[in-house]
């Protein structure tokens, strides 16, 4: 299990009457009851995803890795940032997979789709084309090309290579899919798209990416049971909600999600889109922002160190890593960096890390640190599904529904009249 620290006291966050709101909280999601519970089919996902499906998506995978060097995975939001979180956490920083995965629909820009076209014209290439909705403007633009680069490219096999992930019944993409004969998998209703990772949404370029969704399962599967069962004040999911809770109402509105690993980049996205979507609403909500250390100790660290204190900062360590270097020792010393020598780098972003905790403590900077065994797919599937349930917790306390995001139209609204989108 991963553990939660706080510099305050922890103990005393939990009044009786707390501790009542919090055992009420917990029944109700476990139950799948309260505001927002026809959402809440994410809870027991990882248990009970059945075996056929899984080994479906990972036949499915093989498929597409046998036949590609290239996936192309084209969804915004929840249907995008989960993928690149555990992928991106996993990659090697320079070493290429077998099977590359890519990204498209996450943004609108000619020059990165000319790019990409460009880029994936002389390799084999699969898509992944994934929307709840099936209507959302970025993903089916990138699409309209992609689709046809592959139709032109590949003709009638074209349908062999383009994966559809979409809602069951329902959207523009599923009709397309069944037209075209592509292969499809399914976003269960009950399940939205920040809170669908454990869901073929994330698992099907996971498993193409090479890493094992049995195990991200797995370490997923333990959250669900270890965090319904574990009491109230040592269970870590409640321990960080109650702990932000209580920074919310002393005023501190902006979480800084600070990392010293830069593999863990797009968990920190996934982790602003999915607190940032299911808290900020009704004129409340902490806004989640993220650095990396050391890199941004070196810009935004004066902010926190001494900028405006309306802020906490939540630190999220990995304990062990599997590659380090020591620092070597040199004979002139003219760096005058020979008293490490010999000091893993890890071990210096340890110091780092007590170092920086201690000064923008003392700059008046609350803190909570998340201690994460190591990243590999167990513990990275512990660490998301925990976090989804902090979430809840979270915005349960906050008095908001956690699952829905009506705040998002307005600027759609905006853009499709603009546009001069048909029934605007
Ligand atoms: O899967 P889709 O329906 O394409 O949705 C993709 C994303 O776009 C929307 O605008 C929402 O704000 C997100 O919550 C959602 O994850």
């Amino acid at each position: 299990m991963l553990t939660v620290q706080y510099s305050g006291n922890m103990k005393s966050l939990f009044t009786k009457e707390h501790r009542n709101q919090l055992q009420q909280i917990h029944q109700n999601i476990y139950e799948k009851k309260g505001e927002g519970s026809d959402f809440l089919g994410w809870v027991d996902a990882p248990s009970k995803t059945n075996e056929e499906l899984v080994n479906q998506l990972i036949e499915t995978a093989e498929t597409i890795r046998k036949q590609s060097q290239v996936l192309i995975v084209i969804g915004i939001g929840g249907s995008y940032l989960g993928a690149r979180a555990v992928i991106e956490a996993m990659n090697p920083y320079f070493q290429k997979n077998d099977v590359e995965v890519l990204f498209a629909g996450h943004q609108v820009s000619g020059a990165y789709l000319k790019e990409l076209i460009e880029y994936i014209d002389d390799k084999d290439v699969s898509l992944n084309v994934i929307s709840k909705s099936g209507t959302t403007t970025e993903p089916a633009m990138a699409f309209r090309f992609l689709q046809k680069y592959m139709e032109e490219r590949y003709g009638d096999e074209a349908s062999s290579r383009i994966f559809a992930t979409t809602d069951a019944e329902k959207g523009a993409l599923l009709k397309v899919a069944e037209e075209k004969g592509y292969k499809r998998f399914v976003v269960p209703d009950d399940i939205g798209g920040r809170y669908s990772v454990f869901t073929p949404v994330g698992l099907l370029p996971i498993a193409v990416a090479g890493y094992d969704i049995k195990t991200l399962l797995a370490g997923a599967k333990d959250a669900e049971k270890e965090l319904e069962e574990t009491l109230l004040e040592d269970n870590p999911a409640i321990q960080y909600a109650t702990i932000r809770h209580s920074m919310y109402e002393d005023g501190l509105t902006n979480e800084v999600f600070a990392s010293f690993e830069p593999k863990l980049h797009y968990i920190q996205e996934w982790w602003k889109q999915l607190f940032g979507e299911s808290e900020g609403k009704d004129g409340k909500g902490i806004f989640p922002v993220s650095v990396t250390y050391t890199t941004d100790l070196h810009s935004l660290g004066q902010y926190i160190q001494d900028g405006k204190r309306n802020l906490f900062e939540t630190f999220l360590m990995v304990d062990q890593v599997d590659e380090d270097l020591n620092l070597i020792s040199s004979e002139t010393d003219e760096d005058q960096l020979n008293y490490i020598a010999g000091l893993s780098l890890h071990e210096f972003n340890e110091v780092a890390y007590k170092g920086t905790s201690e000064a923008h403590l003392s700059g008046g900077v609350p803190q909570v640190t998340i201690r994460l065994p190591k990243i590999d797919e167990y513990n990275i599937g512990y660490l998301l599904y925990f976090y989804m349930l902090t979430c809840a917790y979270s915005g349960y306390l906050l008095g908001v529904n956690p699952f829905d995001q009506p705040g998002v139209e307005a600027y759609k609204t905006n853009i499709f009249k603009l546009l001069k989108k048909p029934g605007y």
